[in-house]
C-alpha cells in the first residue's frame, strides 16, 4: 500500500507511518491538505495526518479540511510521544548560542515556548511546513546561523548535530495522528495492541440559538452513559459565533446507544455527521 504523510522524510508523521505500516510505502507530501487530496485522487491508499497535540491542542488545518473540504472516514488513531530537539549544522555545533534563526513547524515551536523564551532570546523563529523540512533547510544552508527544532530521526537523516535535547516544555508531549482512507484498509502493525475504540461525531446545533442547546446535546450522551473523551468547537465559517462541535465517544458504533443519541440530537434540530468509528493505538517508543 501507499501511505501519504507530511514530508519530507523523518517528520513525526513519518515516524507514525513507519510504526503503523512497517511494510508499506510512505509517500511524502508538502502539506496536510496535499496528503488528504492524494487519497481523494487515488494517488495513495491512505494518509496519516496529525490531529491533536497534548501541549498545543488541535491541528486546526486537519480538522478544518475534514469538516469543510472532504468526506473521508477516520479508520484508526495512534498516539505517539513527541521529543523535540534543537539541532544545528555540524559547522555550528560549538557555537549554537550564536544562532540567529530557528526553523520548525508552528506546532513544534509552540511546544518549546518556555525553552525558546528563556534560552533563545533575540533569535528569530520561522515556521516552515514541517519539522523535517526545517532540518533539511538547515543542512542545505550552512552559511546561515540557523537551527531546527525536530526529532532524532531528522537529525540522523539530515546529518545535523543535536545541540539541546528534549526542549519541549512538558515531559508529557504526545500527538494523536489519524489514518484516513476511502476504503477499509489492512491494518496495521500486528505488534501494536488496540487500546480502545472511539466514534467521532460532528454536531451542528439548531440555528434558532435557543438557550441550553449544548446542554441538551450533552444530555443525550449523558443519560445513555456514553463517555465523551473529547469535545471541541470549530467555526462553521458562516458567521461570527457559529460553531460545530466535534465529539469523541469512547466506544465503537453500536446498534442502539449511539444511533439513539444521534436520533435524539436530530429530533432536537441538530445535524450530526459520523466522522469515523475506529480503533486507537499507542506507540510507546520515545
Ligand atoms: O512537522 C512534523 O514533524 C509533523 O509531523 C507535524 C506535527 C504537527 O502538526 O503537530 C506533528 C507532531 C508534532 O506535534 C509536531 C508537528
Amino acid at each position: 500500500m501507499k501511505i501519504a504523510f507530511l514530508g519530507p522524510n523523518a517528520t513525526f508523521t513519518d515516524i507514525a507511518v513507519r510504526e503503523l505500516f512497517p511494510n508499506d510505502e510512505g509517500i511524502p507530501y508538502i502539506t496536510i491538505p496535499d496528503c488528504l487530496d492524494a487519497v481523494i485522487k487515488d494517488e495513495v491508499d491512505a494518509c496519516v495526518v496529525p490531529l491533536e497535540n497534548a501541549l498545543e491542542g488541535s491541528v486546526n488545518i486537519t480538522l478544518d479540511y475534514l469538516i469543510h473540504e472532504m468526506n473521508l472516514p477516520i479508520l484508526a488513531e495512534v498516539t505517539a510521544p513527541i521529543r523535540q530537539h534543537l539541532m544545528v549544522h555540524p559547522d555550528h555545533q560549538h557555537d549554537w548560542q550564536q544562532i540567529e534563526v530557528i526553523y520548525s513547524h508552528s506546532h513544534a515551536i509552540a511546544q518549546c515556548h518556555k525553552f525558546l523564551h528563556h534560552q533563545c532570546k533575540g533569535m528569530k523563529r520561522i515556521s516552515v511546513t514541517s519539522t523535517a523540512a526545517a532540518a533539511k533547510y538547515v543542512l542545505e544552508h550552512p552559511e546561515i546561523k540557523a537551527a531546527a527544532i525536530a526529532n532524532e530521526l531528522a537529525a540522523k537523516e539530515y546529518g545535523l548535530t543535536i545541540a539541546k535535547a528534549d526542549i519541549h516544555d512538558f515531559d508529557f508531549n504526545h500527538t494523536r495522528f489519524i489514518v484516513l482512507a476511502k476504503q477499509p484498509i489492512e491494518m496495521v502493525n500486528q505488534t501494536l495492541q488496540v487500546a480502545g475504540n472511539k466514534t467521532t461525531l460532528m454536531i451542528t446545533l439548531p440555528d434558532d440559538d435557543r438557550s441550553g442547546a449544548l446542554h441538551q446535546v450533552l444530555s443525550a450522551f449523558a443519560w445513555r452513559k456514553l463517555n465523551l473523551s473529547k469535545i471541541e468547537s470549530r467555526p462553521t465559517k458562516t458567521g461570527l459565533g457559529n460553531y460545530f462541535f466535534i465529539v469523541d465517544i469512547e466506544m465503537s458504533m453500536d446498534d442502539v446507544l449511539i444511533p439513539g443519541a444521534i436520533a435524539e440530537l436530530e429530533a432536537l434540530g441538530s445535524t450530526v455527521k459520523v466522522l469515523g468509528s475506529y480503533p486507537y493505538y499507542h506507540i510507546n517508543k520515545k
